[in-house]
């Protein structure tokens, strides 16, 4: 595990035992299963590849540790119906305060504010968070093999799809692919940020690749910036995306997104 994934890892756990000191478990988890049905994240993305599209989803987040503010102007149910309007499939908001400068407040509000289906981007390293996700209303949770055991992604896993949300598990090497294709969830994100160095190459997605089996839905995520990075992407028969910065960084995020994409 990187430093930056340490160190958030353990603010992870000190803010579940506050949020379970506040809400005890079988509460979060009675909200949970009396939130309105889950949105079907991967039908979305299923709809746009089937319709010859990619499917792209797009992050909804205000700063990051590698790049600090990203965007000041922050609206977050203004950048959902923007997003929504010109062509995302899905929606990824950050959820996690410190490093990130992200709320639940974004989710509920981006979410509200179009029909897509939602990711709660944050780093899960109790059950707890899962419920707290559906709570909230996230479609979909991320798993980072980097930072959780086989045994807790399957207890993870198991627990987002009983509450009917999708699973992107996401990895970064090998080793946490292997892991990751032990889960029955068909979304494998491979990130191209390097957690350790902050360093960020394709090259990643496409050294991975051939180890994916053709059923699952491989996502590449973070550093697509430009044409030829999605043309790279297609050409290895790579159709889904996960892309924030490119977007956050432009005054239409929805207008970003199809100029990236659809032109
Ligand atoms: O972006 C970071 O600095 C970072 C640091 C530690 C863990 C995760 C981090 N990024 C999260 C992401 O994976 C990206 O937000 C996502 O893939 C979108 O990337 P981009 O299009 O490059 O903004």
């Amino acid at each position: 595990m990187s430093d930056i994934l340490k160190k958030i890892w353990a603010t992870k756990h000190e803010e579940v035992a506050a949020a379970r000191a506040a809400i005890p478990l079988h509460a979060i988890r009675e909200a949970a299963e009396a939130s309105a049905p889950a949105r079907d994240f991967i039908g979305a993305l299923r709809a746009k590849h089937a319709s010859g599209l990619p499917g792209v989803i797009a992050e909804i987040k205000k700063a990051s540790p590698s790049k600090g503010v990203i965007r000041e102007q922050f609206d977050p149910p203004a950048i959902a119906a923007d997003y929504a309007a010109h062509g995302a499939a899905c929606l990824s908001v950050l959820t996690d305060r410190q490093y990130f400068q992200g709320e639940a407040d974004y989710l509920k509000a981006a979410r509200a504010a179009c029909d897509l289906p939602a990711l709660r981007k944050d780093f899960m390293v109790d059950e707890y968070q899962v419920f707290e996700a559906r709570s909230w209303g996230a479609d979909c949770i991320l798993l980072i093999a980097a930072e959780l055991s086989l045994p807790q992604m399957r207890d993870f896993e198991a627990i987002a799809q009983a509450l009917g949300m999708a699973v992107l598990v996401e990895v970064h090497n090998g080793a946490e692919l292997d892991l990751a294709l032990q889960l029955a969830t068909p979304l494998v994100g491979i990130n191209n940020r390097n957690l350790r160095t902050f360093d960020v190459t394709l090259q990643t997605t496409l050294d991975l690749l051939s180890a994916i089996p053709s059923e699952r839905i491989v996502v590449t995520e973070s550093g697509i910036l430009q044409p030829a990075d999605v043309a790279l992407m297609q050409q290895n028969s790579v159709h889904t995306f996960l892309v924030g910065e490119a977007f956050m960084r432009q005054p239409s995020p929805g207008k970003a997104l199809e100029s990236l994409f659809f032109r």
